[in-house]
């Protein structure tokens, strides 16, 4: 659904964007990830056509989006940053104002918008003024603006940050929604949990180079790690052999393994005359390769 090749923004002779090969699926959820600076925004800008990028090609459903920007933007929403509406208006009037730059019918666009206002979960402020919504509030708009023309893509550039806790699982809810519908969804965040929540693809860029991309599940896989608590304390020589790394972690042990060796840990653990206090599978962390790459790309 989307594609790039070698993909390149210079501002000036800084390289903002260098060389972005990425290739998503129809349907997909897909996580870019990357430290402030990296190249998000200038990636989504480039993608949506709003951008002039210096080399490199993108296409959007097939469509050449340097030579036909306003076909790939039919087929685009985006809810961005920061999201900009008339503050003297209400959010129905907001909404029916872009409704007019997708030549929607009026009948049409009235529906579409209270069905949309209702969606957000923002029925009850539809006669409400912009300028007095809260950040959240607009964040919600935002999101029914994205929507307006139905599209079949979605770029999200950090959509959760000005949210509540309920909000931001709303918007979670939503955007597992609108894959549902096979809709493709573009979601740049900073949150890890997140992105490991609702995403089945991630990329992770750093300062404007992809350093990762792949299955969320195939990046984390052959890092499973185990944690063990026993009485009296684990002499680890008699696990060494499972882990290609033991951590102590005060009275527990963290076993790093390729697969699951519970069954394995407790029978040695039972045949030694240990008491097991806690064996658990720990979850695989995103936040770990994360900082690996950010820290090996620093080096
Ligand atoms: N118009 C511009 N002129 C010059 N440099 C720019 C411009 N826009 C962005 N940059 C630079 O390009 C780099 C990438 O910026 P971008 O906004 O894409 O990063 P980002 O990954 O979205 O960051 P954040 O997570 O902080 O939103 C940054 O170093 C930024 O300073």
């Amino acid at each position: 659904m989307i594609e790039t090749e070698n993909l390149t923004k210079l501002y000036g002779n800084f390289r903002a964007l260098d060389n972005l090969n990425l290739y998503i699926e129809e349907n997909e959820i897909f996580g870019f990830l990357g430290p402030n600076g990296a190249g998000k925004t200038t990636t989504i800008n480039l993608l949506m056509g709003m951008l002039q990028p210096t080399s490199g090609k993108i296409r959007i459903s097939g469509i050449d989006v340097l030579r036909n920007p306003l076909e790939v933007k039919k087929i685009c929403g985006y809810l961005p940053e920061n999201v900009g509406f008339y503050d003297n208006l209400t959010a129905k009037q907001n909404l029916l104002y872009f409704s007019e730059f997708y030549k929607i019918a009026k009948g049409e666009a009235v529906k579409r918008v209270d069905e949309l206002l209702e969606r957000v979960g923002l029925n009850y402020a539809a006669d409400k003024k912009v300028g007095e919504f809260s950040k959240g509030m607009k964040q919600r708009l935002g999101m029914a603006q994205a929507l307006l023309n139905d599209p079949d893509v979605i770029f999200l550039d950090e959509p959760t940050s000005g949210l509540d806790p309920k909000g931001a699982a709303d918007f979670r809810k939503l955007i597992r929604e609108l894959a549902g519908e096979g809709k493709t969804i573009f979601f740049s965040s900073h949150i890890l949990s997140e992105v490991k929540e609702i995403c089945d693809t991630i990329g992770i860029i750093l300062r404007g180079k992809l350093i990762v991309r792949g299955k969320l599940k195939e990046l984390v896989k052959g890092k499973v790690k185990v944690l063990i608590e026993t009485q009296p304390a684990l002499n680890e020589s008699l696990v060494k052999h499972l882990a290609s790394k033991i951590e102590l972690n005060g009275s527990k042990v963290i076993l790093e393994t390729e697969e699951d060796c519970r069954a394995e840990l407790s029978k040695i653990l039972c045949e030694n005359g240990y008491l097991i206090k806690e064996l658990r599978l720990m979850e695989p962390g995103l936040e770990e390769i994360y900082l690996k790459v950010i820290e090996e790309g620093e080096l």
